[in-house]
């Protein structure tokens, strides 16, 4: 069943298109990564998911409603970014306690023990923590609420790497333990991807891809060899990436529909074929233009 569903959904901020037509449904009881580039359109997605922002067009439902300003899905969803707004006349241990009364499956004793481990006082107040802490305040939040809609936008901004590794393993430890829908916004594949079931990627405010991670995995391969015997290799294959290696040598990423025949016989001909990682992957679908970085210092 799904719990999201998006149609042709745009946002349009002024004269800026953040989002131009995106698509997906989202299943209940699934992990989710929604990766994108810087300005892909992730946050303002999300938001709009989670009813803060209305869409310009489009059609879009969570919990079968339309969520802008809607109370059922507020009740049932919670969005945590680096910027929750969290009341600065409470301590941090009277935030938890009124998120207590708010989010009717709230785990108590769950906040309780994040909050012991990760050596918060109770009587700090949100303004005064680090950007780390706060990340990891508003992560407990984020866990503790249990809601059936769990939002995470770039959660682990300001992290440190040891306490990264815990919000990852306290995040699949508590959905393993209470399935619900989980969506969770980065811009790197590779640190969340051994959490996700699914990755939805956004490139300049469309929806590029949503597949399983393990198909993600596997939809690619990487041919490197002499130009002339890679291109007939590759003609029906869509290309995802390529490198010109000197003059005649080529590293080119294509979608992964070999058959055993074509991988022999372009190792016979001296090809070197290997699989693509799913973070280079990401890399290739989602750059802006041909090129690297490299071309901006061989100008002139
Ligand atoms: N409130 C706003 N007013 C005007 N433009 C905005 C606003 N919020 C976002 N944008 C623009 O919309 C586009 C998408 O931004 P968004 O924050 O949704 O992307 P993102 O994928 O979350 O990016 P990042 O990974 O860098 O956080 C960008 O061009 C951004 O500048």
């Amino acid at each position: 069943m799904s719990v999201i569903e998006c149609k042709d959904v745009t946002k349009v901020y002024g004269n800026i298109a953040a989002l131009k037509g995106a698509s997906f449904a989202i299943e209940e009881n699934k992990i989710t990564g929604i990766i994108g580039r810087n300005g892909a359109g992730k946050s303002t997605m999300l938001k709009i998911l989670a009813g803060f922002l209305k869409e310009t067009s489009g059609e879009v439902q969570v919990l079968a409603e339309h969520p802008f300003n809607n109370l059922k899905v507020s009740a049932n969803l919670i969005y945590v970014d680096d910027q929750m707004s969290l009341p600065t006349s409470l301590t941090l241990s009277e935030i938890l306690e009124c998120a207590g009364g708010f989010y009717r499956n709230w785990d108590k004793e769950l906040a309780k023990r994040l909050f012991d481990y990760f050596s918060f006082h109770p009587k700090q107040r949100h303004n005064n923590l680090s950007k780390g802490m706060k990340s990891t305040f508003n992560m407990i939040i984020g866990l503790a609420a249990r809601c059936a809609v769990t939002i995470f936008d770039e959660p682990t901004i300001g992290m440190d790497e040891a306490v990264r590794k815990d919000f990852y393993r306290a995040l699949l430890k508590d959905y393993i333990a209470y399935p619900r829908t989980i969506l969770l916004s980065s811009h790197h594949l590779h640190e969340v991807e051994d959490l996700l079931e699914d990755v939805l990627i956004i490139k300049e405010g469309k929806t590029l891809l949503h597949v399983p991670l393990t198909d993600f995995k596997e939809m690619a391969m990487g041919l490197s060899g002499d130009l002339s015997i890679v291109n007939p290799l590759i003609s029906d294959k869509e290309v995802y990436h390529l490198e010109e290696n000197g003059i005649k040598r080529t590293y080119v990423v294509v979608e992964n529909n070999f058959t055993e025949a074509e991988l022999h016989e372009a190792k016979v001909k001296g090809i070197d074929v290997s699989p693509v990682s799913s973070s280079d992957l990401y890399v290739f679908l989602t750059n802006k233009t041909k090129g690297g970085i490299d071309d901006v210092f061989n100008q002139g």
